[in-house]
């Protein structure tokens, strides 16, 4: 006789014996501003057996303190690169919070020169430590990150574009609230896709497929748009030097977290909006409407009906992204010939 948990699947190895899987999250740059919260929030998703938390800083207190909440599951610590691999070992699902946040007067592109290797070390490890997670990385810049990671998997043979997300929750959750307190109704109430990417002007809510119906002229919804598309920024500035959105991603991140161990727990119609590897433009990856399911992703949504502004929009940021993809490549390939040339001398 077998308990299964509401998230955990069973794996049938014979007839005669079923063995229960656990359910495994590691979380890296789980100390930083957005890697504390976003942990203790995930704590509050049921089934998890094991949550791994791994920073460069020493981690043991901060899995001391979130242990002693009371939900199931043990909370682990793993610091430093040594660490990495057996934080992630035999995770189901691997979040990125890892990698510097934006200063005043910067773009998410400027953090690539330090995050990209972020992506690298956490996509070879995956690829080594467990090749059947799903891996979100919040890490900016997303629309490079997300390529940059895809390209390690592909060189390590561990790629699966299902199980590979960029999270741009944020840009929902932002677009929600924003949209709520304008018609005075509930942020829960409203929903809406923002598809595109996670930087400027590739940020781009349908606000003409907003339900209910924005009921706003021209104006509003171009102020709408541009008040979600710099909503980043707004934060960056306010914090005026000590980092950017913290807490809203940690809601954001542990939300997306959520819907994919309820995918992974075999829930349907579970759609979320997440940047991925896509046929659905000329792009390669971009953020549109998904289903989640028990292997990632389950099914690409078209993509939603636009007004003509939208349309127009969304012809402008496809060449950024297709450039931006480029750059993530480029990078991946850097990273992994610089590797290779040491490996290969005498
Ligand atoms: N996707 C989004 O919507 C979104 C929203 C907000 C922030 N972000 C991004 O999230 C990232 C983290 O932001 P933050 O405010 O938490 O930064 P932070 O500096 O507070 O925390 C980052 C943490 O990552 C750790 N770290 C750095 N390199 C590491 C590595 N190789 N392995 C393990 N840990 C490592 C650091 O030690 C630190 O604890 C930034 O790149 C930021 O731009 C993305
Ligand atoms: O703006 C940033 O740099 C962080 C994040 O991408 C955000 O949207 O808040």
């Amino acid at each position: 006789m077998f308990l299964l948990g509401s998230l955990k699947s069973q794996t049938k190895i014979a007839p005669w014996r079923v063995v229960i899987r656990t359910l495994k999250v590691s979380v890296v740059g789980a100390g930083g501003g957005i890697g504390q919260p976003l942990s203790l929030l995930i704590r509050r998703s049921p089934g998890i057996d094991e949550l791994a938390l791994h920073d460069l800083s020493e981690m043991k207190g901060i899995a001391a303190d979130l242990s002693h909440v009371s939900q199931e599951g043990k909370v682990i610590g793993f610091t430093g690169e040594v660490e990495l691999e057996p934080a992630l070992s035999g995770a189901d699902v691997v979040v990125v919070a890892a990698g510097m946040p934006r200063l005043p007067g910067m773009l998410r592109d400027q953090l690539m020169a330090a995050n990209g290797s972020v992506a690298v070390k956490v996509a070879t490890a995956v690829s080594n430590a467990c090749p059947g997670a799903l891996l979100a990385f919040i890490t900016n810049p997303i629309n490079m990150i997300v390529p940059t990671a895809a390209e390690v998997l592909k060189a390590h043979g561990a790629y699966d574009p299902r199980r590979l997300f960029g999270i741009t929750t944020l840009d929902v959750v932002r677009s929600k609230k924003f949209i709520g307190d304008a018609m005075k109704i509930s942020p829960d109430k409203v929903n809406i896709p923002v598809i595109g990417g996670h930087a400027g002007i590739t940020i781009l809510p349908l606000i003409s497929q907003c339900q209910p119906e924005f009921k706003g002229g021209r104006e509003d919804v171009q102020k709408m748009t541009h008040r979600i598309q710099e909503a980043g920024t707004e934060v960056v500035n306010a914090k005026a030097g000590k980092g950017s959105a913290t807490l809203s991603m940690a809601f954001a991140g542990a939300h997306f977290v959520d819907s994919l161990l309820r995918g992974i727990g075999g829930q349907e119609g579970i759609i979320e909006c997440a940047f991925v590897a896509s046929e659905l433009t000329e792009a390669p990856f971009i953020a549109s409407l998904l289903e989640l399911g028990k292997y990632g992703i389950k099914r690409y949504l078209p993509l939603p009906p636009m007004s003509v502004n939208e349309k127009e929009a969304f012809e402008k940021l496809l060449p950024v992204l297709k450039q931006n993809a480029n750059e993530g490549i480029d990078f991946a390939r850097k990273s992994l010939m610089e590797k290779a040339i040491p490996a290969a001398l005498p």
